[in-house]
């Protein structure tokens, strides 16, 4: 875990680098990516039978070993318990209503010279939606790549997810059933991306591919953006908690290494300005990684990637946090308003002592799926517009071409391009 202090005067060179690092992709990851991605565009199913032997552990012989079926989505839903059955209920709820609202109007005007003129939104025909699956396995986020997809209009939804060693997790296949997901097939990392992008013998390519994912996956996205579409680069999970001494330090604690038992590339950032309540936040992350089962991953990524940043005063913290343009921003402090204003740069930010991140993670409603590397200096969670593009038109008179039409002409031929004027001049009888 690395400690700063603003006041130091070796800070502004250390901070520099703890940005450049997020900025900075891994060199080896995008060679090795660019190589499983060429595999499977040249060789296909083979090649993502053999990588699926070789990083999941898993052997695609039979049908059933590549697809879950409907029936086997169907049953684990039905076998759910009561209790966790009502909890992944709640969260397709939630989630759903908070997504409807996104759904986007269509535009339609006559402007005052007559050209009519706006905009229609369709959705694509199919999405590929990646739900991770190598350390843990992510029910929430099939219902957050799926449920704003439906709400889209998308007519084949398609999930991809390694079942590591063989072990298919049945909530996975109960929230794909929730949520009206049209295949499941069981492939993982840059070679699923792939074969969404590409297709193979056995799927079907998509148009665009969403949803987050170790390095790996997040690369391959980055890769193949312009063959497919796809939502933004999410990748290793990072929370940047902004707090005052006034908090609980097991909570700050355990809100840090919520992400941080993600994956060892995850980062976890505490910028608070009561250098006593640093210590405790430290103290308490020690205690708690030694009751965390998922404690080897944290401990990997709290030792590499965590950072501990004293600040003289938190007005200091947001230029700190758009500099960062972490994933999540947490403002634990009594009136989170006059920092949420002040940051512009964040996935997005959790308000108060009361809102960990974790409960976004799972049913506040907004999507869980967020640009990470400081791509949120220009990317968004994501939405429905993620699964629909926009087709403008026009559509002119006579009246509305005379009225517009010569500027037309006078530009086409400032450019050099008489066809263009000519086919403009015709409409007006010159
Ligand atoms: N940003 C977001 O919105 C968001 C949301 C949820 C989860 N996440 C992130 O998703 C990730 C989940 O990661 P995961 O690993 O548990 O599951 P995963 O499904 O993303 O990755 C597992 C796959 O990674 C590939 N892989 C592993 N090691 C490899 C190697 N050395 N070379 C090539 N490929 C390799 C394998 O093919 C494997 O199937 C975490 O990083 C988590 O933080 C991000
Ligand atoms: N924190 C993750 C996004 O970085 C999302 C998630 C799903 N389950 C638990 N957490
Ligand atoms: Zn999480």
């Amino acid at each position: 875990m690395l400690r700063l202090n603003t006041r130091d005067p070796g800070f502004d060179k250390a901070f520099r680098r703890l940005v450049r690092d997020r900025r900075e992709s891994d060199e080896n990851v995008a060679r090795d990516v660019q190589i499983i991605l060429d595999d499977v565009r040249n060789r296909g199913d083979a090649a993502l039978a053999e990588l699926t032997l070789k990083y999941d552990g898993h052997a695609l012989s039979d049908d059933a070993d590549w697809r879950i079926s409907a029936e086997a989505c169907r049953e684990a839903f039905d076998a759910l318990e009561p209790g966790l059955r009502a909890a992944l209920e709640l969260a397709a709820q939630r989630i759903r209503t908070y997504h409807e609202a996104q759904r986007p109007a269509d535009r339609d005007q006559v402007d005052e010279t007559g050209v009519r003129l706006g905009a229609v939104w369709r959705a694509v025909d199919a999405a590929g939606l990646y739900v991770p699956g190598g350390r843990a396995a992510y029910p929430s986020s099939l219902l957050m790549n799926a449920i704003p997809a439906k709400v889209a209009g998308v007519g084949r939804l398609v999930v991809v997810t390694p079942t590591p060693k063989g072990q298919v997790n049945p909530l996975v296949l109960a929230a794909a059933h929730l949520a009206g997901v049209d295949e499941v097939w069981r492939i993982g990392g840059a070679q699923a991306v792939a074969a969404l992008a590409y297709g193979t013998a056995r799927i079907r390519p998509v148009d665009v591919i969403t949803g987050p994912g170790n390095a790996w996956v997040a690369e391959a996205k980055r890769q193949l953006y312009g063959v497919v579409g796809i939502d933004m680069v999410a990748g290793p999970s990072e929370i940047l908690v902004i707090a005052d001494g006034r908090n609980n330090p097991e909570w700050i604690a355990a809100d840090l290494l919520s992400q941080a038992e993600h994956d060892p590339a995850a980062q976890s950032i505490l910028i608070t300005d009561d250098p006593l309540f640093a210590d405790n936040v430290a103290d308490q992350v020690g205690v708690e990684l030694a009751l965390l089962p998922t404690a080897r991953t944290a401990t990997e990524s709290w030792n590499s990637h965590g950072v501990i940043i004293e600040v003289a005063s938190l007005d200091e913290a947001p230029a700190l946090a758009n500099a960062l343009a972490a994933e999540h921003v947490e403002l634990a402090v009594e009136d989170p308003e006059p920092l949420f204003r002040a940051i512009r740069h964040a996935g997005s930010v959790f308000l108060g002592r009361h809102t960990p991140e974790a409960i976004g993670d799972y049913l506040a409603g907004p999507n869980h799926v967020l640009p990470t590397g400081r791509r949120a200096r220009f990317a968004s969670g994501l939405s429905v517009l993620d699964f629909m593009k926009r087709t403008s038109f026009i559509q002119m008179d006579e009246a509305a071409m005379r009225a517009i039409g010569p500027a037309a002409i006078a530009l086409a031929e400032a450019e050099g391009l008489p066809a263009h004027a000519r086919s403009v001049e015709l409409r007006l009888g010159i």
